[in-house]
């Protein structure tokens, strides 16, 4: 693959913590418009990865480029520009503001009038079109106007999703897009990637193999910073090293 091909390329990226290396001298390639999974126990460092991806973290070495740009040690809002969009674990909506006003406002913040909080009220029905088919894309049509503060789990999770969509991003990062769902809502959201996956790179971690298996068309499998191995789900969960990997942080549960 030629770096022009690639949506998303770390080149021996590092990061370390007062010595200890998180993640130690990486090298990834996402290739444009596919579907790539980071896995990996505890502590292999994925978090680490994508905050350095993203520009939440400085590398201590190596680069990172977005179709061929380098953007290494850019901001987080600057790499966004570059069209890169991650979501957080962590719910970050307003309990009392419906679905389709955390979308416009989402909308909004793409646009100069971003700035312009206190004419938002007059600016957002410019959204209103866009915002309706994003909420429609994540399932949320029907619960447009309810406080947000009232919606199921899976369903804020889903609304966080049509939230980064808003930023219309090239590339997007999830960051365990299915932790703490039930299986109804599992499935609702491999089907919901799916969607979004059309058109656009899709980077996710999840510890749900599952998950893994059915939207991933690469993974890579890091462990204590490195990457351990690469390829299709198919080779890598067959992988000797993988399993070894997966048991050795079973037995030490
Ligand atoms: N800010 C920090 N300071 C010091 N050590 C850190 C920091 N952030 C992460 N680490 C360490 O780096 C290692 C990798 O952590 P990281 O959170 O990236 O792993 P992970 O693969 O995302 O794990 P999990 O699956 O549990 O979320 C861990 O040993 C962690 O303790």
């Amino acid at each position: 693959m030629t770096s022009s091909s690639a949506a998303l390329r770390a080149s021996g990226l590092s990061k370390e913590f007062r010595g200890f290396r998180a993640v130690s001298a990486v090298d990834l390639e996402v290739a444009a418009g596919s579907v790539h999974a980071l896995v990996g126990p505890n502590g292999a460092g994925k978090t680490t990865l994508f905050n350095l991806l993203t520009g939440f973290l400085k590398p201590t070495t190596g680069t990172i480029t977005v179709f061929g740009e380098d953007v290494t040690g850019l901001q987080p809002e600057q790499i966004a520009h570059k069209g890169v969009a991650r979501s957080f674990q962590i719910t970050s909506l307003f309990e009392n503001l419906n679905p389709r006003e955390h979308v416009e406002l989402a909308l909004q913040s793409r646009t100069r009038q971003g700035r312009k909080f206190w004419r938002s009220e007059k600016l957002l029905g410019r959204f209103t079109g866009r915002a309706s088919e994003l909420l429609d894309l994540v399932g949320l049509a029907e619960l447009a106007e309810k406080p947000a503060g009232l919606l199921a789990y899976g369903q804020k999770r889903a609304l966080e999703m049509a939230i980064v969509l808003a930023l219309e991003p090239k590339v997007l990062l999830l960051d365990e897009p299915t932790a703490g769902m039930g299986i109804e809502d599992v499935h609702r959201t491999i089907e919901l990637v799916r969607r979004i996956a059309e058109g656009r790179t899709v980077v996710f971690v999840d510890h749900n193999m599952h998950v893994v298996g059915s939207l991933a068309d690469r993974v890579t499998v890091l462990q204590q910073g490195k990457v351990l191995a690469e390829g299709t789900y198919d080779e890598v969960r067959t992988d000797p090293r993988v399993i070894t990997a997966y048991l050795g942080e079973a037995s030490h549960a």
